[in-house]
């Protein structure tokens, strides 16, 4: 369990995160999302104990990082694949690792296998690693103290198509085991297949939080007809607002049945009603988080 409480950093009076709260829980894969800049990876190190908070605090397994008297055993983290020692091979990283933690060296042979590094792999040293070992590596160097908790920053930078699909398989995996996953990207397609729940931020305050679901179904539906004015209209007068469109289409925040029903009511014939999924939810999380203007990047029943 990660539980993030009014967090706050500045840095000269900028801030980078924002009165940040959330939390997530063992058994999911929580996706942390927000574009450049966002303040996850500043959120990520103030977890992680590697910079201080202003104000506000983050409790990971229910105390402070700092006072875990051997961390690896309890909270695995990849913030930088490319920070690795590039002069070192593959097995001496995980060795290390290994050995700091008190684990067997056993653990290196059974890490390399997990992450699909092969042994002639993992004699060559870093610095010949694409970017998409070096992440698969980071991700080794996380999981070989068997920790409770995994904090990844964008693991999937670098990888492949078929290494994407490994990483979900071994997080999915990892998390219906019990663990807790919180997983960053710039992306939302990277981690929409995976994350259970998903926690938007823009501009270093959450925009969005909720389960995947929720946040999808909040995504709306995409409803159009020959005359989309007038369809329009029709919802406007039945409370539902159809200010935004989709490609030519009305895309409004409303359940498709009862979008269904008040144009029935109102006597027009749909051509087209879908749920918005996750094009919605694309479209709404580049609007929550595109407005550089932090007082004007909340969207209405989505904030936690
Ligand atoms: N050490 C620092 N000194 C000053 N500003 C910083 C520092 N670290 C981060 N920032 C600023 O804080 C904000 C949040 O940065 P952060 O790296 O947390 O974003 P991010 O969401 O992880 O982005 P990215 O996806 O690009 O890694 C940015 O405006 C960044 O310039």
């Amino acid at each position: 369990m990660i539980t993030v409480d009014h967090l706050t950093k500045t840095y000269r009076g900028v801030s980078a995160v924002d009165d940040v709260s959330f939390s997530a829980h063992p058994g999911r894969v929580t996706g942390f999302l927000g574009p450049n800049g966002a303040g996850k990876s500043t959120t990520m190190r103030i977890m992680l104990g590697l910079s201080p908070a202003t104000s506000g605090t983050v409790e990971v397994l229910g105390g402070r990082y700092a006072d875990l008297p051997n961390p690896g055993l309890e909270i695995g983290a990849l913030l930088d694949a490319s920070a690795q020692h590039v002069g070192r091979t593959g097995r001496e990283i995980l060795t290390i690792a290994a050995r700091t933690m008190g684990q067997p060296t056993l653990r290196v042979t059974q890490m390399l296998s997990r992450v699909s590094l092969t042994e002639k792999e993992a004699d060559r040293r870093v610095r010949h690693y694409s970017l998409g070992m070096r992440q698969r590596l980071g991700i080794a160097t996380a999981l070989i103290g068997d920790p409770a908790v995994l904090i990844l920053d964008e693991p999937a930078n670098g990888l492949d198509p078929a290494g994407i699909r490994w990483m979900r398989e071994l997080l999915r995996e990892y998390a219906d085991q019990g663990g807790t996953v919180l997983l960053s990207s710039h992306l939302l397609h990277e981690i929409e297949v995976v994350a259970d729940d998903l926690i938007v931020i823009g501009n270093g305050r959450i925009v969005a939080q909720g389960t995947k679901e929720e946040l999808l179904s909040a995504a709306g539906t995409v409803v159009s007809c020959d005359d989309n004015t007038l369809l329009a209209a029709a919802l406007s007068e039945a409370g539902i607002d159809a200010s935004r469109s989709l490609r030519g289409a009305l895309h409004v925040h409303a359940e498709p049945h009862h979008v269904g029903q008040v144009a029935l009511a109102a006597g027009v014939a749909l051509c087209e009603l879908r749920s918005a999924d996750s094009a919605g939810l694309e479209q709404l999380f580049l609007e929550l988080t595109a407005d550089s203007q932090r007082e004007n990047g909340v969207s209405e029943g989505l904030v936690a």
